[in-house]
């Protein structure tokens, strides 16, 4: 492996330190078949060194013969803790669940922050997850912007490729990921350090055009012939241009849900050691593309659900699109402009 299990073990417990974790509070580490085995025992003894309760949950996986991706993000709503109330029990008494199988938005994840817990979410490689260990500055960063944004009533998104698109904002709470949950209830990933919200229901209009580089997840390919996104009343009601909106198209149809097109989250990327290139450098399978979801100054929307939100859309189908030098303005304030952070 290409980070000793002494440098994993430190990245933990600095994660833990910044969750506020203390001596005697229970953890529960969320494993599934597809964990990785040096995130799991490193996350077990950085716990165990802070004296706090461990325990393992090994969960099974579901979706397997209904998604078309083994991406664990590919097909959200449903999870293993559907309808399993042992599991349930054992992560509504922990104080924090480490989730290194990836629970997916669901009821079940509500359910559990509401009862005071803390889920972490972290299954991106162990090189990935110490370069891009939480600080402090990331979490002052996010919510700077996120105070912004919750201002803001108005989101307004232009490129050079073409892209522009509307919506308004307020109806939805934001989403903050600076990769550490230090108080109750809070749910995040680590790695992150990015915001987003979810546009009011049907308000999104205009276009919004994927230009070659820009990248689609969970497909984790970037975009050679562009892609132009017609949106609208909430919608995407057209995708065309070559191969890429075809597979994108294709996929998308695949589910046989109209609740699929629906805009979902959009925000933008704080993180200045995450990178554009990384996904290159990565099996398909070996990454869920957390660098260009929080590369500082990518453009990130998304479609499908808004359930996680408070939303009643809970459609299967999500894809998340970071896009690169596009200019975001939140009541006709800029945020990013041209790909980069205000
Ligand atoms: O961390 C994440 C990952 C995926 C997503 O859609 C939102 N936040």
């Amino acid at each position: 492996p290409s980070i000793s299990d002494a440098e994993l073990i430190q990245a933990w417990t600095q994660v833990l330190d910044l969750s506020d974790m203390t001596t005697g509070q229970s953890v529960t580490v969320l494993t599934s078949s597809e964990t990785n085995r040096q995130t799991m025992r490193c996350a077990i003894i950085a716990a165990g060194l802070k004296g706090l309760v461990v325990n393992r949950l090994d969960l099974q996986p579901t979706n397997g013969g209904l998604s078309l991706s083994r991406d664990p993000l590919a097909y959200v709503g449903t999870t293993p803790l559907t309808g399993n109330r042992a599991a349930m029990a054992i992560l509504k008494e922990s104080d924090l669940v480490l989730d290194l199988m990836t629970l997916l938005f669901s009821p079940e994840q509500h359910e559990i922050l509401a009862s005071g817990g803390r889920i972490l979410l972290a299954v991106e490689p162990p090189e990935v997850l110490v370069r891009l260990l939480p600080t402090l500055q990331d979490r002052e960063r996010v919510l700077a912007a996120s105070a912004v944004l919750r201002a803001a009533r108005t989101m307004h998104v232009v490129s050079d490729a073409g892209t522009d698109m509307e919506c308004a904002l307020g109806d939805f709470p934001i989403l903050e990921e600076y990769g550490f949950c230090d108080r109750p209830g809070r749910w995040d990933h680590w790695p992150s350090g990015f915001l987003a919200t979810w546009s009011n229901e049907g308000s999104a209009n205009g276009v919004i055009v994927l230009d070659r580089g820009d990248i689609l997840l969970p497909h984790k390919s970037y975009i050679r012939d562009p892609i132009t996104c017609t949106i609208r009343n909430g919608y995407v009601t057209d995708i065309s241009g070559g191969l890429d909106a075809d597979l994108l198209k294709s996929y998308m149809d695949s589910f046989r849900d109209p609740e699929a097109y629906a805009l979902s989250h959009v925000g933008w990327g704080l993180q200045d050691r995450a990178h554009w290139s990384v996904m290159g450098f990565y099996d398909s399978e070996n990454t869920i593309g957390m660098d260009p979801r929080a590369v500082a100054g990518n453009f990130l929307w998304s479609t499908g659900p808004n359930n996680e939100a408070g939303g009643t859309r809970d459609t299967a189908c999500h894809i998340d699109i970071p896009m690169r030098n596009c200019t975001v303005m939140l009541d006709g304030r800029p945020v990013v402009e041209k790909g980069r952070v205000i």
